[in-house]
């Protein structure tokens, strides 16, 4: 009770003895300490303020322990305005050891942060950092496009593979299959013609046994070539066996189709009689349309059976399915 009466008794003597009450130093010693303690009042605000907006700051801890330090640092100030008139020295002397000892924590403490804080990159390295950082990004955006490229080039080489016939480039069987089922439900739906050739080449062994292997291929590609110079872009080819190829001719009837499978054959003899280095090769057709109460298989027999009829009358012609 005793220490609390002496704690806030400020009837010691004031400070403003020591002064001898002068006005120029009073105003000296009382302006100076309002401004100091005006400032560290402000400085642990701006500081704490400072350490909510950025929650990326490093040692921010270290920022608080110092608007603690500043903000008892003011307090002495104010104590030194009040002690001119009132002898709280008590209490001015408690302010000031706390300082003391929040002052010599900080010290200890940014004494041992200083390595880690000499470490940090500068503002040069920083930005150094940023452009190595940003380089890197742009390449790997380049070569990321450049893979993107890559992957859909290959996907497109892959599809290709998957629908085409190597040798000669037209449709493979299991695509040209797979458009012909399509084709017999677009016809069946809609009611429109549809018309398949199936095409054989004449002979074709004796082709590869009088002049080899890689001339016969030659003229399996060389015949791919020129049937599909006689399509339309809207009808399809494909290779279905050796020598064997099955065309799908899409709103088209019958009568028309056995005028283009004419031209097709024509177009052949022409093609192989015109250059020697291809053999002699011609085909036989089997023409027929698809009607109503066919499905995939019917539809391909007919064709077939009607090949077999070119091939059985003589060859180098082409039948047309009986209506
Ligand atoms: N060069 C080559 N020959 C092939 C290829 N595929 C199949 N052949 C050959 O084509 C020939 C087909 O013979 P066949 O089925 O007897 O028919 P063909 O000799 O054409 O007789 P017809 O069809 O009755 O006129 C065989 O000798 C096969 O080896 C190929 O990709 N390249």
């Amino acid at each position: 009770m005793n220490f609390f009466n002496e704690l806030l008794n400020g009837d010691f003597m004031p400070h403003g003895h020591c002064l001898l009450w002068r006005t120029d130093l009073l105003l000296l010693h009382v302006g100076g300490d309002t401004l100091t303690f005006i400032a560290y009042m402000l400085i642990p605000i701006a500081l704490i303020r400072l350490v909510r907006a950025r929650d990326d700051l490093r040692f921010d801890w270290m920022f608080l322990l110092f608007a603690g330090f500043i903000f008892f640092c003011g307090a002495t100030h104010i104590l030194g305005i009040i002690n001119v008139w009132h002898g709280y020295y008590y209490i001015h002397g408690i302010i000031k050891s706390m300082t003391g000892i929040i002052s010599i924590l900080t010290a200890i403490l940014l004494w041992y942060l200083l390595p880690q804080a000499i470490s940090l990159p500068g503002k040069r390295a920083m930005e150094a950092k940023i452009v190595a950082l940003m380089r890197a990004e742009h390449e790997l955006a380049a070569s990321n496009q450049r893979l993107e490229a890559e992957v859909k080039k290959r996907t497109a080489q892959l599809e290709k593979m998957a629908t085409t016939d190597e040798l000669t480039e037209l449709l493979n069987r299991r695509e040209i299959m797979r458009l012909l089922e399509l084709e017999v439900a677009r016809a069946d739906r809609q009611g429109a013609a549809l018309s398949i050739m199936m095409l054989d080449l004449d002979h074709f062994k004796a082709i590869n046994d009088s002049y080899g292997h890689q001339a016969g291929d030659r003229a399996l590609k060389s015949a791919a070539e020129t049937f599909k110079q006689q399509l339309r872009k809207t009808d399809f080819i494909g290779r279905i066996g050796g020598e064997e190829f099955l065309v799908l001719l899409p709103d088209t009837n019958i009568s028309s189709a056995c005028v283009l499978a004419n031209r097709i054959r024509q177009a052949l003899e022409q093609q192989t009689t015109d250059n020697s280095a291809i053999p002699t090769c011609t085909a036989s057709i089997g023409v027929t349309q698809y009607i109503a109460s066919d499905d995939l298989h019917s539809l391909i027999q007919r064709a077939d059976e009607t090949l077999y009829q070119a091939k059985s009358n003589g060859r180098n012609c082409v039948y047309q399915s009986p209506d």
